[in-house]
Parts: structure tokens; sequence; C-alpha cells
């Protein structure tokens, strides 16, 4: 395997007019990885990967894909590189096999070759009992399945998908986020864009977490993890009130939530105590649910506070870049 980095990216930049998109952003994906661009809404994913595919120039910053960069070697630099921006887009009217052909014929395989390698990728993302009929007939997950075998028919190192999930139905996410998994697990490099914390957390090695245009994390899903609160969970009793009581007697991190019951942050074991305490005061439980998991209270704490709060000492630049596969 190369040494070279599948992405780095150094000091980034891109503005439109006074809005800067993407401020300063540094990354490198390392050949293997599994690396997760993170971010609300308008935090400048879209923007960083419109980059790569040299569809936007950076105003500052350099960015090289496998050691080319686009000033230097121009559409090179797109070597071993495929996936989508946003949606992938296909004839409608056509089906996904005829598609996936035409696009393998503008690559130069024809005949035997591109049924061949047609057939493989539809395979690969499970289109295989669809493949002939028309994509306009095709759901939504379904196209963005079909997009991933048009990038894969290029054999790509490098597969760019920018929120692949986002649309989706449940069923749809779940079939793409398998996808994904199986891509990764094969080897290959990946970079993916996502607002969604589970989605990276259960795909990706490494993350970059990035609130409008900056980086507020940088570095493992591990090591995020380790910093995330412990898990909340909503606790519902015949008396909250004396419930918040005995929850602070143990030290639990507990209030009283805005639209009813309790909000506790505790370990499991913690809570199991809680639990016992209250039942034994007299107290009847009504409901206990989990709330948001660890990792997305984590994001919410880092992409929904003011700029410049503490956030950004979990900016860890160094821990970006091992391989570990
Ligand atoms: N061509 C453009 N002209 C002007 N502003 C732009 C342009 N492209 C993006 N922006 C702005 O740059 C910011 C970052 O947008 P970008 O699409 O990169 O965010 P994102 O993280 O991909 O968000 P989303 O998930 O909503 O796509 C936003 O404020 C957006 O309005």
């Amino acid at each position: 395997m190369s040494d070279v980095l599948a992405v780095d990216a150094v000091d980034l930049t891109k503005t439109f007019g006074p809005l800067t998109a993407v401020d300063h952003i540094s990354l490198r994906v390392a050949p293997g990885e599994v690396y997760g661009v993170l971010g609300p809404n308008g935090a400048g994913k879209t923007t960083l990967l419109r980059m790569l595919f040299g569809l936007i120039r950076p105003d500052g910053g350099t960015l090289e894909v496998f050691g080319r960069s686009w000033p230097r070697d121009g559409v090179r630099t797109l070597d071993g590189v495929a996936g989508f921006i946003e949606s992938p887009r296909f004839y409608p009217a056509l089906s996904g096999r005829r598609n996936l052909e035409l696009l393998a014929g503008l690559d130069g395989l024809h005949g035997a070759a591109a049924r061949r390698r047609v057939d493989e990728v539809l395979d690969t993302v499970d289109l295989t009992g669809r493949d002939r009929d028309k994509v306009r007939g095709y759901s939504f997950g379904m196209r963005q399945r079909l997009g991933v075998a048009a990038a894969l028919l290029r054999d790509p190192r490098l597969l760019v998908l920018d929120e692949p999930a986002n649309g989706l139905d449940p069923a749809g996410i779940r079939d793409m986020r398998a996808l994904v998994k199986r891509l990764a697990g094969s080897g290959l490099t990946v970079l993916l864009s996502s607002h969604d914390m589970a989605e990276v957390e259960q795909i990706c090695d490494d993350v970059t977490i990035m609130r409008t245009g900056q980086v507020v994390y940088h570095g493992s899903i591990a090591a995020l993890r380790e910093q995330a609160p412990a898990q909340a969970h909503r606790l519902v009793t015949s008396d909250d009130e004396h419930t918040l009581a005995i929850a602070h007697r143990m030290g639990l991190d507990a209030r009283a939530a805005e639209d009813g019951g309790l909000a506790i942050r505790g370990r499991e074991v913690q809570v199991d105590e809680l639990i016992a305490a209250v039942v034994t005061a007299g107290i009847r439980i009504r409901g206990l649910a989990l709330g948001e998991t660890p990792l997305e209270a984590l994001f919410f704490m880092l992409t929904e506070s003011a700029p410049n709060t503490p956030t950004a000492e979990l900016d860890e630049p160094a821990t970006a870049t091992g391989a570990r596969r």
C-alpha cells in the first residue's frame, strides 16, 4: 500500500463574498481509512468536497489527492477518485444497467468487458434484480446506490460520498450504511460527509467536525468517545421533585426536563441505583427512556456553542492521519 496520503489538505480556505465557507481546514486521509467530515447544514462540507473534485477553486491553502494537485496536474488529480456531490444524476428513461454501460463506455469499456464490470458493481450495491428497470421508477435510495455503482465502475482507490444517506428512509439509510461498511471492509479509502453523528460513528475511523467553516474536532472516533458526556436518560416518576433530590444526593447530573420528567446523565449502573432508591422511597416509575447518545450530545455541544468557546480545546490536529487498516 502506498504511503502517499489519499487526501492532504492544508489550510484550505474558500470564501463566497463576505462568507468564509471553509476557513483554514486541514485534513489528512490515509489510504485504507474511512474518514468522516461531519457538521450541521451550512458547515462547509460540500464546499470542501467540491474543491476536492475541482468544481471550485480554493482561495487559499493546498490540496493534494494521492500526491496530485489541481494547479499542477489538472484533471489527472482525479485519477483513482470517484464519487458524487449531493445526488448522482442519471438518464431517467434508461435502465440502471444501460446508464452504467454508457458510463463504462465513456471510460473505454465496451461489449462483454463492460457487461462484466457492470454486473459486478450492480451486485456490490444490491441492484442486480432491478437493473433492467428504468431509473425513473427507482426509489431515492436505489438511485443513491446506483450512484455508488457508477463510482465503483472506475475501480477507484478513493470513494468520495457527499451525505450519501441524506433524504433516505430508514431502510434506505440501513442499506446505504451497510454498503459503505462493506466497501470500507474491502480496503477502499472512503471520505464521506454527513450531518449524522450516529452514521459517522458507525462507519468512520477518523472524523473532522466542522461548524461554520471551521474545525471544532479533528481526530479519531475512539478519542472523541472518551470525551463524550455520560448517556442521557429521561425519567418520569410519580414524584419528580423527590426523585430529583435523591438523584442529587447520589451525585447524579439531573435536572427537570423542559417538557416534563427529569433529564439525567449517568452510567447505566448509576441509573440502576437511582431507580432502586426511588422505588425504595415509595415513588413509582412512570417511564424511563434513553436520550441522545453520548457522541450525539458531544456533537451538539461542539457545533451549537458560540464560536471561540472552549470547544477549541478538543481540536487535536496531530492525530488525524493514522491508517489503522
Ligand atoms: N456557490 C455559493 N455561493 C454562495 N454561498 C455559498 C455557495 N456554496 C455554498 N455557500 C455557502 O457556504 C456555506 C457552506 O455551504 P456548504 O453547502 O458547503 O455546507 P454543508 O456543510 O455542505 O451544508 P449542507 O449539509 O446544508 O449541504 C453555506 O453558508 C452556504 O450557503
